[in-house]
């Protein structure tokens, strides 16, 4: 007999996951163990009107859960993977990487209009600088502005005309079930997505051998590869999912390729590359290192020292 909780942010979509992850699990564990769901309140969910990066960035929603693992308050936490920095604190680890979702991001208009159609000057919210260097390569004459909040927020400013458009993953769309609310699935060659993107991270202690034995049996051997190619792409640039940076690997026969991206903001200029290979991490370090070689890390020098400002 176990009670193991399960902790989560409270916003619908990573309560959502969270019950998606307890089903699955469900089946996979001793009869007599009981999951429990617990909704944490992160302060980055109680101080939502201040700029994020001011308090700590995104990363504080996931440091406070992780915090919850150490000190034994929760056994279990789902995240977003694409939330998740490139280090976990000593003594946690990812029992599993779950069966990746559709990982395209996708566009809901007020007119109805697709990306390719929108009159000049119309407003697109994202604050992903991913989203809006990628935009604006493929339409110099739009305008681009931040939209902070959860899927809920943000799509109420949508109706209520502070922008003509959103971007917004699909994969999250999906686990709300807001499908007839989406006007365009934007292709992968438009719109490369982030690391990690319609992937779970579960994560637990390392020395939970419990934990970690059930967590295997819900494992994705081929999204943990893939998601280990983007996320060594990734960190190999020392950024986190604030930088105009998107990669996307699938398994191709035995191999993976990986296709990645390094834009600036303004999406005047997006270095583009691609590797094939075995080894993911392998695959991650080169892509990065072809993309260093044309010129990443001047361009992501440029943005670092213009957040700075
Ligand atoms: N940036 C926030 C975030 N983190 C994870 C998702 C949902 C999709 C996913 O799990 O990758 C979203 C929403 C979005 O970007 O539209």
């Amino acid at each position: 007999m176990r009670t193991v909780t399960v902790g989560t942010r409270r916003s619908q979509l990573a309560v959502i996951q969270t019950e998606w992850v307890i089903q699955r699990l469900q089946k996979n564990i001793p009869e007599d163990w009981k999951l429990e769901l617990e909704k944490m309140i992160t302060r980055g969910d109680q101080i939502l009107h201040v700029t994020l990066s001011k308090v700590g960035g995104k990363g504080l929603f996931v440091k406070e859960i992780e915090q919850a693992l150490l000190d034994e308050r929760i056994d279990l936490a789902v995240h977003s993977m694409k939330d998740m920095p490139g280090e976990q604190p000593e003594g946690l680890t990812f029992g599993a990487v779950t069966l990746r979702e559709d990982p395209r991001d996708c566009l809901l208009s007020r007119s109805g209009l697709k990306l390719e159609d929108l009159p000049e000057n119309a407003i697109v919210g994202t604050s992903s600088l991913r989203r809006q260097a990628q935009i604006l390569a493929f339409r110099p004459d739009l305008k681009v502005e931040p939209v902070r909040g959860n899927l809920n927020t943000r799509y109420k400013k949508l109706m209520d005309g502070q922008f003509d458009a959103i971007v917004l993953a699909y994969a999250g769309i999906q686990r709300m079930g807001w499908e007839d609310k989406v006007t365009q699935i934007l292709s992968e060659e438009v719109m490369l997505p982030a690391v990690g993107q319609g992937a779970l991270a579960v994560q637990c202690r390392f020395n939970d051998h419990e934990i970690m034995e059930a967590l295997q049996r819900i494992n994705d051997l081929e999204t943990e590869q893939t998601v280990s190619a983007e996320r060594t792409f990734l960190h190999a640039f020392e950024g986190g999912c604030h930088l105009p940076i998107a990669g996307y690997a699938v398994l191709v026969e035995d191999e993976i390729r990986l296709r990645g991206r390094v834009a600036h903001p303004s999406g005047r200029t997006v270095l583009k590359g691609e590797r094939k290979g075995k080894n993911p991490e392998e695959v991650g370090r080169l892509l990065a290192k072809d993309l260093m070689e044309k010129g990443a890390r001047k361009l992501l020098d440029e943005v670092r020292e213009g957040e700075e400002q």
